[in-house]
């Protein structure tokens, strides 16, 4: 093991302590969501003012609408009956009739009424009436005065301009000019990007395998003529897959970026909308767009969204779904070769799409966009910190080290975090501590001070930990502990820290196993020291039955079961599996022997670790109470300690840690063998 003096930069966290909610599978660890910088500049919005228009227009139009006009309420309005005999009394002093028999006027005190004739025929008699009791009569076409009809026409009239304003504006702010329909849709925001991307291949680091697959494509976009000369069928569909962050829409501007053509960029989302028939249109429009402009890319994001095998209920109408996802098919399959266009896809959630999309002649190839490697990751920091200043001396290779599973999201966040630590201490200048507390923010979301906790509750954490990292230490196969602390970061009380000593792909069955028994660790330190377990291992507990489950179901590491894999999917980039993976379709027998083999395996794990945390008591109270102490202990403090315990039984010659002890040698005849 080679720890480099205080720098924690070279310490990678695979394993955490019970109380953090955010398990971790094998040697990955699990971020708690670190803020996913956003994928592209969120598009112009009109001026604050122009956002308001709309709705505050509309609400007038409403109002004009519902709100009766100042002199119909005034207006009392009588039946004729009422209306004859009113007459017949002599209250009424003027009338005005039209030819339709609607009646207005005005009684002797004033009050305005309306009234409507039963037939326009009465009107002979009801005249001579009204001119018996002397009324002023006032004779009407029926047309109502122009200004009245547009009165009334008005809201409407009001409605229709601003939709097509908007739609207008919509469109001019897309600079694609894509024709609309869907004018609410379209105003909310871009739709339909349009752009030509000044992103090279030179800007995404690393992947070296996706640029060589994504390079012909390039090819084809400079010359698409020279394909269709030789006959030959140039790319049509590609679509990535990977995990989020993992820079997947770099990649497709990127691509588009290299060979300088349009780029028209939307999401799987935005096109399924709450109307039948909107998405399918804007497909037409997509393409209507991309054949203009070719040679032209167009990336869809998020294509399970509507290219996906499974319905989800409640949400978005199926039709709608369907119809769009059609749409998009029609599309792919009428598209003339020779226009040179190219439609680019990202998903990462590649076993849900429709067996329709991935068909010849639409998205025949997937290329897998996996998460950063070591070096990659290097590559990617060096990237994001060449307009920073870092520290001279600072080892970037140490900080991707320090971060698998890190996506290329996570490290450009990683980077900005330190220069924003930077900022905060008023220097301009980024250190190896700044890189460090930003990895552990990005890892675990913000640190807080212990204090929080009370001080039984830190004594019990020291202990836990104490036992995860002693445990690690003490298993041959598990990875060396590069840090224990009890500092409370993220919602998790305490951590430790192994750090692999290289990559791993493959899991032997040793290591998985100890892997169960350092993940149950820290609970069976508490069982030994308290006598009692704490809820404190929850997640210890969720985190080792996930890995036994796949071990059983997946790997075939069950002689009860046998060498039978009901396995996942995609193992090629999630580490973890899934609830979904983990419900296959077996008999319920199976899944009886599933559940008795998981829990052999995880109460084995348990033994072991209470066996050699119980042969190793004096360093687990030392551990502890050093952590009490400290807060934090270097990896190297956990094999300084089981040596010194090694040295009082008077055995030790300074190697310390058991690591090399021969898997199943009595754990309790530590000493002995050193
Ligand atoms: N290989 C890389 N080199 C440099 N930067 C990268 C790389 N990969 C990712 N990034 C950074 O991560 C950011 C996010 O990447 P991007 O949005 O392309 O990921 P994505 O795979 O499309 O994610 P999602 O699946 O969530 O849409 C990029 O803007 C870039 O800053
Ligand atoms: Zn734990």
């Amino acid at each position: 093991m080679s720890f480099e003096g205080r720098s924690d930069c070279g310490h990678q966290l695979s394993l955490r302590s019970v109380h953090d909610p955010g398990g971790l599978q094998f040697s990955a660890p699990v971020k708690s969501g670190p803020p996913k910088e956003p994928p592209k500049p969120a598009p112009p919005l009109p001026p604050r003012w122009q956002r308001w228009l709309l709705p505050i227009a509309l609400a007038v139009a409403v109002f004009l609408l519902f709100v009766p006009s100042p002199d119909t309420k005034t207006t009392t309005s009588l039946s004729y009956t009422d209306f004859t005999s009113r007459v017949a009394d002599g209250k009424v002093s003027s009338v005005t009739i039209d030819e339709l028999g609607a009646v207005t006027g005005k009684l002797e005190d004033g009050t305005r009424f309306s009234t409507q004739l039963p037939t326009a025929l009465d009107m002979t008699a009801l005249t001579s009436s009204l001119q018996a009791k002397d009324v002023e009569i006032t004779a009407e076409s029926a047309g109502a005065p122009w200004w009245t009809a547009l009165l009334a026409w008005l809201p409407l009239l009001l409605i229709l301009g601003l939709l097509l304003w908007s739609s207008r504006a919509a469109q001019k702010a897309m600079g694609a000019g894509v024709g609309g329909i869907g004018g609410f849709g379209r105003s909310k925001a871009k739709i339909i990007e349009a752009e030509r991307p000044t992103t090279r291949f030179d800007d995404v680091a690393g992947y070296d395998g996706v640029k060589q697959e994504v390079g012909e494509i390039v090819d084809f976009l400079r010359r698409p003529e020279r394909y269709a000369e030789a006959g030959a069928k140039g790319p049509r569909g590609v679509v990535m897959v990977g995990p989020p962050g993992t820079g997947k829409t770099l990649m497709a501007r990127a691509v588009a970026g290299q060979a300088e053509v349009p780029f028209l960029s939307v999401t799987g989302s935005a096109f399924v909308e709450m109307f039948v028939g909107v998405g399918a249109a804007r497909v037409r429009d997509l393409f209507a767009e991309a054949r203009k402009r070719a040679p032209s890319i167009i990336f869809i994001d998020e294509i399970d969204a509507l290219g996906s095998r499974t319905v989800s209920p409640g949400r978005i109408g199926n039709d709608e779904r369907e119809q769009t996802l059609n749409q998009l098919l029609a599309e792919m399959d009428g598209f003339d070769q020779s226009t040179g266009i190219v439609v680019l896809a990202a998903t990462n959630r590649p076993a849900s799409l429709d067996p329709a999309l991935l068909r010849p002649g639409r998205f025949d190839r997937q290329v897998v966009v996996p998460l950063p490697n070591q070096s990659e990751r290097t590559a990617i920091l060096e990237v994001h910190a060449k307009n920073k200043h870092l520290e001279p001396g600072i080892d970037l290779t140490v900080v991707a080290r320090a971060t698998p599973g890190f996506s290329g999201a996570d490290l450009a966040n990683l980077v900005n975090e330190a220069a924003i630590n930077a900022v905060r201490d008023d220097r301009s200048v980024i250190t190896a501590e700044d890189l460090d507390t930003a990895r552990n923010r990005v890892l675990l979301g913000r640190r807080e001070t212990s204090n929080a906790l009370l001080p039984e509750e830190r004594h019990a954490v020291a202990v836990h930990e104490s036992g995860h990292a002693l445990v690690a230490q003490l298993c041959e196969h598990a990875d060396p502990v590069a840090k224990v602390t009890i500092l409370p970061a993220g919602m998790a009380l305490g951590v430790t820290e192994q750090l692999p000593e290289a990559e791993r792909r493959l899991y032997s069955e040793g290591y998985l196993n100890d892997l169960l028994a350092v993940r149950l660790g820290g609970r069976a330190a508490e069982l030994i020291v308290f006598g009692e377990g704490s809820s404190g291992a929850a997640n210890d507990l969720s985190g080792a039955t996930q890995i036994a489950a796949r071990m059983v179901v997946e790997f075939g590491l069950s002689p009860a079961l046998g060498p039978i894999g009901y396995g996942s999917e995609s193992p090629q980039y999630l580490g973890q599996a899934t609830e979904e993976n983990l419900r296959r379709a077996y008999s319920e027998q199976t899944q009886r022997v599933v559940d008795r083999e998981i829990a052999r395996l995880l109460g084995q794990a348990e033994e072991r670790a209470i066996t050699l945390l119980r042969a190793h008591r004096t360093a687990l109270d030392h551990l502890a109470r050093l952590l009490q102490e400290r807060e934090t202990l270097d990896g190297a403090v956990v094999s300084q300690v089981l040596a010194e315990e090694a040295g009082d039984i008077g055995r030790s010659n300074g190697r310390g840690s058991g690591r090399n002890a021969p898997l199943g040698s009595a754990p309790d005849k530590f000493e002995a063998w050193d």
